[in-house]
């Protein structure tokens, strides 16, 4: 998973009254929270520059941070976490987006079972244009081309897009406060409740 510094991060997430910085680090711990929690995955690794993230996460268990390093960009992020973990593709891998706030670990169980059958696979965001997910099966190179529009790019790439319900949580990624009322109407996670209760 990529995390952007917080301080970077949410650009276009206007919510009144709410440090920014903070809402997009929460949407980042409970993103990390529920990835953890998914019986299908066994080890979670968060590629970021952002200390403060790292020094909240302690309370999540089992998450292994990768520094940034020189590495510039979304892609090139993953690519660093690819790298350390696993560059020979010894196991199945895939890349979730950090911006997943009501993320269920359910959901994410879900696409990883359906992945199993894809050499390559993404999930769609809830506009149907970009990607929260992308997965590589053992043995098959790592790639990724995230941004705006990437559900097109993954799926030229050879990833097979999955089958996975509109409303589901693992396909709404919040950039704004609009996205932000969709996340919410699915049910958010307790550190970005708190942030926007406080
Ligand atoms: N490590 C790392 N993560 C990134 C980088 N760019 C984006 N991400 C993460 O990738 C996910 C999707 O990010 P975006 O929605 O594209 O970017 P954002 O900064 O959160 O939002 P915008 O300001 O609207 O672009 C989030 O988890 C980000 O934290 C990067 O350069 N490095
Ligand atoms: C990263 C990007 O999503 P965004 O969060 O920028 O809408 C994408 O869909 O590849």
């Amino acid at each position: 998973m990529p995390v952007k510094p917080s301080a970077r991060a949410k650009s276009r997430l206007e919510v009144d009254g709410v440090a920014r910085a903070d809402l997009a680090r929460a949407i980042a711990l409970d993103t990390l929270a529920a990835a953890t929690a998914c019986d299908l995955v066994a080890q979670v690794v968060v590629v970021t520059a952002d200390g403060v993230l790292a020094r909240e996460a302690a309370t999540i268990p089992a998450l292994r941070f990768v520094p940034e390093g020189e590495a510039r960009g979304l892609d090139a992020a993953i690519a660093t976490g690819i790298a350390a973990i696993d560059p020979a593709g010894r196991m199945p891998r895939a890349a979730l987006l950090g911006d997943l706030p009501s993320l269920r670990p359910d959901d994410l169980a879900e696409a990883l079972r359906q992945a199993n059958s894809v050499p390559r696979g993404v999930v769609a965001d809830a506009e149907g244009t970009g990607s929260t997910l992308v997965t590589a099966a053992t043995g098959v190179e790592w790639t990724s081309a995230f941004g705006d529009g990437s559900l097109a790019r993954h799926v030229s790439l050879g990833c097979a897009a999955l089958s996975i319900p509109d409303a589901s949580t693992l396909r709404r990624d919040v950039d704004t406060a609009v996205q932000l009322d969709a996340a919410r109407a699915l049910g958010l996670g307790p550190r970005t409740v708190a942030v926007l209760s406080a």
